[in-house]
């Protein structure tokens, strides 16, 4: 994870490439904990539909089955300068109130749990009802709870995204994802110079054309199981052509261009736990609006069409899954 240094500085001292904020709250809900422990309705997620960060913590909810038992405060998808994400139920039929703590935007959610906090104020977050604090604001580490520590609770238990044969693989895979696309697509964006964006323009395209020879005989990015590599890849494969392609000047080609990826990205989004996770006005909003320095009309732009999301795709028939 990439954090503010200077190693990456010119002779000037101006950083060349965007460097990511590390995350602050880094306490972990484990079975026998006894600060937290995990119980059901204990513990609360801050969320929205635009951050991909936040999309991979929804969708290992809703795999698990754990909808009854981590409850979901949903922000607007707009970030605002001075107050943050808001919370404003007004916005639309997806966002809401702030019911565990009545606060109006995620930065007082910060401030309760730490009157002294210095640092961004981002989603998600895994608040602690009982205590009143924040317990982790970073979400692979969110997502591993989820998948391991709540099975008591969860719906399906049975479901391992991170099976212990397959974790270096994954783990591999993670990390080459999260630099050159995860990260990659916001370096690009972000970028302060040209050079640092012609750099990160070129390894996350590289990286995207090694996926695509991946998943020509791969069904999924480690082998013929979807993993957490997966839910990990879909948050910024499915915001690529309507956000990243526009405003992060992601733009040599769509994931539409790719006929692995594009059809791996159907499969996934008609997953019905994934699509539920995906409100595209809301992820447009989010990019379009919330950077005026990258769009200043704060115009939202139109297309593409996302109908050919839900087209048939070939996966089944391309790599079946032997039984
Ligand atoms: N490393 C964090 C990153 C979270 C993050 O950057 N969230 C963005 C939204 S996509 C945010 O809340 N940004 C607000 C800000 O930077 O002020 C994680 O994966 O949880």
């Amino acid at each position: 994870m990439s954090n503010n240094n200077n190693s990456n500085n010119n002779n000037n001292n101006k950083p060349l490439e965007f460097n990511r904020e590390t995350s602050k709250f880094r306490n972990w809900v484990r079975i026998g904990s006894d600060r937290f422990p995990p119980e059901a309705n204990r513990y609360h997620l801050y969320a929205n539909y635009g951050c991909p960060w936040v999309n991979r913590v929804l969708i290992v909810r809703n795999l698990k089955g754990l909808q009854d038992v981590i409850s979901v405060s949903i922000t607007e998808p707009r970030l605002y300068e001075r107050e943050g994400w808001p919370f404003n139920p007004d916005f639309d039929e997806f966002t809401t109130d702030d019911a565990v703590n009545h606060a109006k935007n995620i930065p007082e959610i910060y401030r309760l749990s730490d009157a002294t906090y210095q640092g961004r104020f981002s989603v998600p977050v895994l608040w602690d009802k009982k205590n009143s604090v924040i317990v982790n604001n970073e979400s692979s580490e969110i997502i591993r709870m989820l998948n391991s520590e709540f099975n008591q609770f969860a719906k399906n238990p049975q479901l391992d995204l991170v099976p212990s044969d397959l974790q270096v693989e994954i783990d591999r895979i993670n990390e080459l994802v999260y630099e050159n696309v995860n990260n990659g697509v916001y370096k690009c964006g972000f970028s302060p110079s040209q050079e640092g964006y012609d750099i990160a323009f070129d390894k996350l395209f590289n990286t995207l054309d090694e996926l695509e020879e991946r998943l020509d005989t791969n069904r999924y990015l480690v082998g013929d199981r979807f993993t957490e590599a997966d839910v990990r890849l879909f948050p910024t494969l499915i915001r690529f052509d309507a956000a990243y392609y526009v405003v992060f000047k992601c733009n040599l080609k769509r994931i539409q261009d790719y006929p692995n990826l594009f059809n791996y990205l159907k499969e996934l989004y008609q997953m019905p736990a994934l699509q539920s996770t995906i409100n595209f006005k809301h992820i447009k909003n989010g990019y379009f609006k919330s950077k005026p320095s990258l769009n200043p009309t704060l115009i939202v732009a139109k297309g593409p069409s996302t109908d050919v999301l839900l087209e048939p795709h070939n996966r089944d028939s391309k790599l079946p899954i032997k039984k």
